[in-house]
């Protein structure tokens, strides 16, 4: 991790056509050696993001500094620093792995072809095979092996897991992490399953509808909210920060910035959020304002699944459940 910006956007946007803006004012810096999350509803603009983080796409406005440099994907060296692995992980049909292997050598000089074939021996993946005759979570497999042999300093992945089994879908992410572990490598990743981000990813980016309506250090995003649960009730007047409030038959839940100074609403049993929590509530509220970018000062970050304060006062049904 070294504090400079792998990618850096100025007032990104763009529009397909004269259609409605696909992205808009993306402003945005991303740091080096750090595992990115791209986050946000069907549309909201990812891959086209993605697309122009890589010059895949050409920007209507705006534009994107890879390393500090602008985006020069027309030149050899701005290509051998990133790696792609599109949506559903495309291979050429009928060529087997190790057509692919002697491929992807022939094409990038940094190819490290003795690590792709280790990685795909540890995986048990037959380089004989013709790669569209292998499962979704193999191809994947395949797909990622291929371009982490690139030795990118730059990885792009456009939902990766979309189409894979919880199993395969972990396998997936354990290459990944091993991989970053073992290199200064920067992954931006868009995926919906939030789950399998926040065990990667350290930093995100939240879309909605062209939009950055959220961006930062996950820790940071997570320290600063917090989950208060109490008995349930529809008046929420008169608590600070709140985000978005969700309701069951027994308790309500409500999604709150930054509650320094805690106990403030001594009804409420006050929890740590997870990035679910963090995701769902700004995908409901998308005007709502983030947290600054600089943590409570007074109070630490709590420990996952500790309670920072438990202040009981809850009914009678509930404390014999
Ligand atoms: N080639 C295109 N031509 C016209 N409109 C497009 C094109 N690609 C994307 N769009 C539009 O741009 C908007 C953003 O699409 P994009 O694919 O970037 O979203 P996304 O967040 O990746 O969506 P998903 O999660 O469904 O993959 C959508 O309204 C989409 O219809």
């Amino acid at each position: 991790m070294t504090g400079a910006s792998a990618l850096h956007f100025s007032g990104l946007g763009k529009r397909y056509g004269r259609r409605a803006w696909a992205l808009r004012d993306c402003t945005l810096d991303l740091p080096q050696g750090h595992v990115i999350g791209l986050v946000g509803a069907n549309g909201a603009g990812k891959t086209t993001l993605l697309q122009l983080a890589i010059g895949l796409l050409k920007p209507t406005e705006g534009t994107v500094s890879m390393f500090g440099r602008p985006l020069r994907m027309d030149s050899p060296a701005g290509l051998a620093e990133v790696g792609f692995v599109a949506q559903d992980h495309p291979l050429y049909r009928g060529f087997s792995v190790a057509d692919m292997l002697r491929y992807g050598r022939a094409m990038n000089p940094r190819f490290d072809q003795q690590g792709a074939e280790r990685r795909l021996r540890e995986l048990g993946i037959p380089t004989g095979h013709r790669a569209d005759r292998l499962s979704g979570g193999q191809q994947a497999q395949v797909a990622l092996t291929l371009a982490l042999a690139k030795q990118p300093r730059l990885l792009v992945l456009d939902e990766p897991v979309a189409s894979l089994d919880p199993l395969a879908r972990r396998g997936f992410m354990k290459t990944l992490v091993e991989a970053v572990a073992e290199t200064d490598l920067t992954v931006l990743l868009s995926s919906h399953v939030v789950t399998e981000l926040e065990r990667v990813c350290d930093h995100l980016v939240l879309l909605h509808q062209g939009r950055v309506r959220l961006s930062g250090d996950i820790e940071d995003l997570l320290a600063g909210h917090r989950m208060l649960t109490g008995p349930r009730t529809d008046d929420t007047a008169g608590i600070d920060g709140l985000i978005v409030a969700t309701h069951g038959t027994r308790h309500s839940h409500l999604l709150v910035r930054q509650p320094v100074g805690m106990p403030a609403h001594p009804r409420w049993e006050v929890n740590p959020v997870g990035l679910e929590d963090v995701v769902l509530a700004y995908l409901a509220r998308p005007d709502a304002e983030p947290p600054s970018p600089e943590p409570p000062p007074t109070t630490p970050p709590p420990e996952p699944g500790r309670r920072l304060s438990i202040v009981t006062d809850r009914s009678a049904d509930e404390r014999q459940a």
